[in-house]
C-alpha cells in the first residue's frame, strides 16, 4: 500500500450558525459543533485511506471561545498519523465574524478513525508522510497520544506505553516503539 502525503488529507469545512444551531445564549451548540467536526474528521480519514471509516474515539475537547449566532465556522482537518488499521486526525476550529473580517479560535481536538472492509472488520491504512515541520512534530506526539487514549480505553497496559513514560522518565523511551 503506498504512503501518502499528509498534506492530501486536507479537508476545510465552512458552516453559518443559524437560529437552529444555537443555544439560549445565541451561541453555537458544542454538539452541533462535534457533529461537523465528526464528519469533516471522517472526510479526511476516508481520502488518505479509501475506505468506510469508524470514529473510535475523540479526544478531549475544550472550548475556548463561543461561536455566535450569524458567525462563519471555519473547520480545518488533517491527518497526522497513521497506525495499522486506525489514523489520529486534528481538527481545528475558529469562528469567523463575516461582517469585521474577524477571526477567532475556538477549539482543537484530535479523533481517531479506523478503517473498515467489507465485513466491517478493522482494515490496514496506507502509511502518512509528513513533509512539514508541523507535520513532523504532530506525527511524532501522536504515538504518545495513540497511548494515552489506548490506556484510558482499556486497550493498552500503561507499562507498554513507553513514548508516554519517556516524558516523565527519558530513558524509559530510549527506542521508540511502533504502537
Ligand atoms: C457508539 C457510536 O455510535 S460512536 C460513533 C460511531 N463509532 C462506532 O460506532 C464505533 C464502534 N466501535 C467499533 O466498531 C470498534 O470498536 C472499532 C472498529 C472502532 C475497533 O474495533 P476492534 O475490534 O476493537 O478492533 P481492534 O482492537 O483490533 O483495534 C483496531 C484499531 O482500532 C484502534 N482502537 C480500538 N479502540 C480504540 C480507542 N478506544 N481509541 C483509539 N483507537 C482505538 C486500535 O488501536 C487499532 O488500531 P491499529 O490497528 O492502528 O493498531
Amino acid at each position: 500500500m503506498e504512503a501518502k502525503k499528509a498534506a492530501d488529507s486536507l479537508v476545510v469545512m465552512n458552516e453559518l450558525v443559524l437560529p437552529n444551531d444555537t443555544n439560549t445564549f445565541g451561541n453555537l451548540m458544542g454538539g452541533r459543533l462535534m457533529y461537523w467536526m465528526d464528519i469533516g474528521a471522517a472526510m479526511a480519514a476516508g481520502k488518505h485511506c479509501n475506505k468506510p471509516c469508524m470514529t473510535a474515539s475523540v479526544d478531549n475537547i475544550s472550548f475556548k471561545n463561543p461561536i455566535k449566532l450569524g458567525n462563519i465556522v471555519h473547520i480545518e482537518v488533517k491527518l497526522t498519523r497513521a497506525f495499522t488499521t486506525s489514523m489520529e486526525v486534528r481538527i481545528r476550529v475558529w469562528g469567523e465574524d463575516p461582517l469585521h473580517q474577524h477571526r477567532y479560535e475556538s477549539n482543537e481536538a484530535y479523533f481517531t478513525f479506523v478503517a473498515l472492509d467489507k465485513d466491517n472488520r478493522p482494515s490496514p491504512v496506507p502509511e502518512l508522510i509528513a513533509e512539514t515541520e508541523e507535520e513532523k512534530s504532530q506525527y511524532k506526539a501522536a504515538l504518545r497520544r495513540r497511548q494515552l487514549r489506548l490506556i484510558l480505553g482499556g486497550k493498552m497496559a500503561p507499562d507498554d506505553a513507553t513514548e508516554l513514560k519517556a516524558l516523565f522518565v527519558p530513558a524509559a523511551g530510549a527506542t521508540e516503539s511502533k504502537t
